[in-house]
């Protein structure tokens, strides 16, 4: 059958790799909706390539260019963030890929949800701030959330099967980042540019800054808390430099499960496309001789300070999990922009945790609030240091 699919964030990383895939399989996959932030010239060199039914672009202003652009196509086309959050209902959609970045993703995937629509989910963020209310209601609407993430579709991959089989333990691995071994006087001095230097995997800069301070683990966790329905002392964290081993099942008996391959994103985004199929692609394969020894080590959570902030916004549960994501957007701005230094970020997060309205079974509406009042307090913080 051949499934249509809106990609969301369609020029960025996972988006870009997402039509990569597609293009692999034209009987399996075809592209019914782009959406982009500002990117107009690659959303409309993809929507011109790929002829989806739809495109958004979610700045408003570039509208016209977009539209002009594509007078030609029979291609409607969409500005803003609400205009995104109304098409993932479309009636021709069958999933519904999540590749924004941060918060943006929320509420285009509660109205996917709620029109029936497979979530392919690349957007941890979404997870991070109301994993409660996401999993109740895909459940409510019978729909499946598949992994993209890569940790997250290695667990997902080692579970099928097992699904009368409790799990122990989960091990989500992390490659330690640029930083990795580094103390917290290296961090203090490290600039935007080698925080952007993620040693295996290409990707955005946000989830790339959240790789270096290692607050990409802490979400993942969160994340993996609510898609596996987890208690947080069911979730560790190791460190695998070479990024082969991408997650570990450990069940009731002791025996442990690990899906590896090279790091390369397109497989887990094909597998949340194809499943429960596998399909037939050329992509590089692993190979043991070129990867001798393959290590692991334990995270260090007095340095990498965001990794034991989330796991301590996790275990706190209610909102928290919603305030530490804001104040980390917020700070990764900041320190992309130059403004903050890169331990700072860490600063940041914990005040904001601090000083938030702790609500502990937030509504919908709280989850928007805490994360309005989050980001406020994160920029007023960084405002009183200069
Ligand atoms: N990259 C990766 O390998 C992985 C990413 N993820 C997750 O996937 C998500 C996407 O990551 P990645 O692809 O790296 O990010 P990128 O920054 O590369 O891409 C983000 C995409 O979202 C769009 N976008 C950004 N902000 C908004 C907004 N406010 N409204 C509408 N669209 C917006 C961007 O448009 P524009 O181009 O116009 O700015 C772009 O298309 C993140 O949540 C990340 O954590 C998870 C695992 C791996
Ligand atoms: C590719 C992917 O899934 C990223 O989330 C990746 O895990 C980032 O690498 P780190 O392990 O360094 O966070
Ligand atoms: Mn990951």
């Amino acid at each position: 059958m051949l499934k249509k699919i809106a990609i969301l964030g369609s020029t960025g990383s996972i988006g870009k790799q997402t039509l990569e895939v597609i293009e692999q399989h034209p009987e399996n996959f075809s592209v019914e909706v782009l959406t982009a932030n500002n990117s107009v010239e690659l959303l409309i060199e993809q929507a011109t390539k790929f002829q989806p039914n739809t495109v958004v672009i979610a700045n408003k202003e570039k509208y016209k260019q977009v539209s002009d652009a594509l007078s030609e196509h029979d291609i409607k086309v969409y500005a803003g963030e609400e205009s995104i959050a109304q098409v993932v209902q479309m009636n021709s959609i069958d999933i519904v890929l999540t590749a924004m970045v941060g918060f943006s993703g929320l509420l285009p995937t509660v109205n996917a949800i709620k029109a029936g629509k497979t979530i392919a989910l690349a957007n941890k963020e979404t997870m991070v701030v109301a994993g409660d209310i996401i999993t109740k209601l895909s459940l409510e609407h019978k729909v499946s959330i598949l992994p993209v993430d890569s940790e997250h579709s290695a667990i997902f991959q080692c579970l099928v099967g097992e699904y009368h089989n409790p799990v122990e333990k989960i091990y989500l691995t992390a490659s330690g980042g640029p930083f990795r071994g580094k103390d917290v006087e290296f961090l203090r001095k490290v600039t935007r540019c080698q925080a952007l230097n993620h040693p295996n995997w290409s990707m955005g800069d946000k989830i790339t800054i959240d790789s270096a301070s290692l607050m990409n683990k802490g979400l993942e966790a969160i994340e993996a808390r609510w898609l596996f329905g987890l208690r947080p002392d069911q979730i560790d964290i190791v460190v695998h430099p070479q990024s082969i081993v991408h997650s570990l099942v450990q069940f009731e008996d002791g025996s442990m499960k690990a899906q590896m391959g090279l790091p390369d994103m397109r497989l887990p985004i094909q597998y949340a496309l194809s499943f429960p199929e596998r399909l037939k692609v050329n992509f590089e394969r692993f190979n043991f001789l070129d990867y001798p020894s393959l290590t692991f080590e334990k995270a260090d959570i007095n340095v990498f300070r965001n990794l034991y902030l989330a796991f301590e916004a996790m275990k706190k549960g209610g909102n928290m999990p919603c305030i530490l994501n804001a104040a980390n957007e917020i700070a990764v701005d900041h320190f992309l922009n130059k403004n903050i230094g890169f331990v700072e970020m860490s600063e940041i997060i914990e005040k904001t945790m601090e000083r938030s309205t702790f609500i502990d079974t937030p509504t919908f509406d709280d989850y928007l609030n805490s994360n309005t009042e989050a980001r406020e307090l994160a920029t007023q913080i960084i405002m009183n240091k200069k």
